[in-house]
């Protein structure tokens, strides 16, 4: 199966392309003081040569033009953590997606956990934001999870159509749009569902997307949380897996690294 990226994806790549799997990104959140994020960078470009697969950095937006300029040539892709939903404005404090591409940002994560549930974005926010990435030429990795109570309540394949049905903008397509499934209650905690309720709800957000999109069937889905070097390989084996969404273990280049190589990067 492959993704298309549309235009706009990097200034060298006008032509549609496969995204190739598995794609394995690192969220580093609000960690990385620029020597840290220079070091971590740099530590990762070492290790891969060039990427036989996908494979991408989120870093805060004060070190993402950094970064972006020392993985420029690398192959190893740049994005921002979040973006408003307005291009331009009187929003103290906000980043708009053309800020993101314009410091070197070619994808921006939308729809995080840890906005949705800790400073109370909604789907409908979270929809804008992925049209506002898209408008401005960014590939959206849009995030959907369940909590832990909806989990536990056996509610989680409804909260995923629901996140869905609410947050992927009508006429998006796989092209320009990744889905990453992160259970609120695996992020940071260790904890992981079994291999089989994640092939269980990554092939019910595929049905889904086939609702939603015409190239539904075509639109990669990663998994997110609690992802280690240890249990990659097993996750990114699970059919309908495409790829991995990592945290904590993307902020040592050995750990990030050995996800990669489990998922079968070179
Ligand atoms: O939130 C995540 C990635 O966006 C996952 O975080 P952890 O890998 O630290 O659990």
């Amino acid at each position: 199966m492959v993704c298309y990226l549309a235009a706009g994806f990097t200034a060298a790549m006008d032509q549609k392309m496969a995204l190739a799997r598995p794609i394995v990104f690192g969220n580093w959140k609000m960690h990385g003081l620029r020597a840290e994020a220079k070091a971590l960078a740099g530590g990762l470009a070492e290790r891969v040569g060039r990427p036989s697969a996908t494979l991408g950095v989120f870093p805060p937006a004060t070190v993402l033009a950094e970064v972006a300029a020392q993985l420029a040539g690398t192959g190893i892709l740049v994005g921002g953590q979040d973006c408003h939903d307005k291009p331009k404005g009187a929003f103290t404090g906000s980043i708009s997606a053309p800020m993101l591409k314009d410091a070197g940002a070619v994808a921006v994560i939308v729809g995080h956990s840890e906005r949705r549930h800790g400073l109370g974005e909604t789907d409908a926010l979270v929809r804008a934001k992925v049209q506002a990435a898209l408008e401005a030429g960014l590939l959206a990795i849009l995030c959907i999870g369940e909590t832990e109570a909806e989990w536990l309540e056996g509610r989680t394949l409804e909260v995923l159509e629901r996140q869905l049905d609410q947050s992927w903008p009508q006429g998006a397509s796989a092209a320009r749009v990744v889905v990453a499934y992160e259970p609120v209650w695996a992020i940071g905690t260790g904890r992981t569902p079994t291999l089989d309720d994640i092939g269980r709800s990554h092939a019910a957000i595929r049905a889904r997307l086939e609702r939603l999109a015409s190239d539904g069937d075509k639109v990669a889905i990663l998994y997110g949380g609690s992802v280690k070097a240890d249990n990659a390989g097993a996750i990114m084996a699970v059919a309908g897996v495409d790829g991995v969404l990592v945290g904590g273990a993307s902020l040592d280049p050995d750990g990030f690294f050995a996800i990669y190589r489990a998922g079968g990067g070179a």
